[in-house]
């Protein structure tokens, strides 16, 4: 199969959606690699680690695209990707479409088979290929939180550890999945007061079991919300319902009852967000003032960390690239059903309902399109 490996062009995107490695494994089955020139740089893989391993350099975006039966991408096409992007052809990547109506329309219109990494399931009830970036974006989210606490930054100018007779600063987080957990462990580590508020009981009894009490678990509600709008510095918004548009579980209104200064880090933001006064903000300009309330909404935020965040995320992608290139995506899809999870587009329909939901649009069960 012939496979392109664009490079990413979101604002300070530097991840790459294939390693030197992983081209070496298609190469020795008996596929093309066509990589960007300059594709892997951002994440420390150069031109000629894909070369030594096999692949194709092409210069030219255009020729890049226009060759390719399957195109492996990081982040949600921008415009100009989708608009290269045609009928016949499968683009495996993130989408995040149910915030996104535009791009939703855009991928209808192209013709082509969309699979997105967010919504492929696996056996335990997990997102395995999202689980690697929400790791990455939780561990994050305590950082920039932290940064965006300093006075300099609009914050409250608030050490989260405290100091030796300061008390801590309060992080609630909102969502206690993969993003939530990993959020609360290094809120913990920094020595904080963590809360986590989720709507799934066992989840918060997975939370409370695995750190013995040592941080807050509390059933999310509206009440529960409000508290920890008036008590925290720190609030990370981690839900997900998923391939639905995020719900807005803390209101403009509700902004006047935060400290000022507090921190508003909205990691659900590429599914809409889950905050009313949320907007996507980039690496360049990550966060805004609104209300007194610092928002830090960037949608891409592995994107900083490329090294690491490339490692892990084509560890988690390489198994379904694989079964892709071999298979084709029909019978890829067919003989697996948590790999059909991912089908969002196909040939001008939606084929995923949260996603046709979000925008009063029908939706085609992938089953009735794989066997
Ligand atoms: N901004 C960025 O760069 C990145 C964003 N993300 C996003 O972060 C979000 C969270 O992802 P994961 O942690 O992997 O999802 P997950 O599925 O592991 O966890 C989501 C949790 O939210 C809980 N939840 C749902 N509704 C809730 C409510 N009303 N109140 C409290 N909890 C609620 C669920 O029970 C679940 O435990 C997703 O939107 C994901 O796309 C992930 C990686 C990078
Ligand atoms: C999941 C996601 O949006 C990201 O890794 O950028
Ligand atoms: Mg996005």
């Amino acid at each position: 199969m012939k496979i392109a490996v664009p490079k990413e062009i979101k604002n300070h995107e530097y991840r790459v959606a294939l390693t030197p490695t992983g081209a070496r494994e298609l190469v020795a089955r008996g596929h093309q690699v066509t990589v960007q020139g300059g594709a892997g740089e951002g994440a420390g893989f150069p031109d000629s680690d894909y070369e030594a391993a096999g692949a194709r350099l092409e210069a030219d975006v255009s020729a890049v695209w226009s060759d390719a039966e399957l195109i492996l991408k990081v982040k949600e096409p921008q415009a100009e990707e989708v608009a290269r992007l045609t009928a016949g052809q499968t683009l495996f990547t993130y989408l995040h479409l149910a915030a996104e109506e535009t791009l939703t329309r855009g991928l209808m219109a192209s013709g082509a088979t969309c699979i997105a990494y967010e919504t492929v399931t696996d056996r335990q009830g997990g997102l395995p290929l999202l689980a690697p970036m929400s790791t990455v974006a939780g561990r994050m989210a305590v950082q920039a939180g932290a940064h965006s606490l300093e006075k300099a930054q609009g914050g409250a100018g608030v050490l989260l550890p405290g100091v030796p007779g300061v008390a801590p600063g309060k992080v609630a987080v909102i969502g206690g999945g993969v993003v939530g957990e990993n959020a609360a462990r290094m809120a913990l580590g920094l020595g904080a007061e963590v809360t986590v508020l989720d709507k799934s009981i066992p989840r918060l009894e997975t939370l409370d079991d695995r750190y013995q009490g040592r941080m807050k678990t509390v059933f999310s509600t509206a009440d529960a919300i409000d508290e920890a709008v008036r008590e925290s510095d720190l609030i990370i918004g981690a839900v997900l319902i998923p391939g639905a548009a995020a719900p807005k579980l803390i209101t403009r209104a509700m902004l006047a009852d935060m400290k000022p200064g507090s921190v508003l880090v909205d990691v659900a933001i590429d599914q809409g967000g889950c905050f009313e006064t949320s907007r996507a903000t980039t690496h360049a300009e990550p966060t805004y003032v609104v209300d007194g309330i610092v928002h830090y909404c960037v949608a891409n935020m592995p994107g900083a960390v490329a090294r690491t965040s490339t490692q892990a995320l084509t560890n988690a992608t390489l198994p379904f690239v694989m079964a892709l290139a071999d298979k084709g995506w029909q019978q890829a899809l067919a003989d697996d059903p948590h790999f059909a999870a991912g089908l969002n587009v196909h040939d001008g329909r939606i084929t995923y309902a949260a996603v046709a939901e979000a925008f009063g649009l029908e939706s085609v069960d992938p089953a009735t399109l794989v066997k």
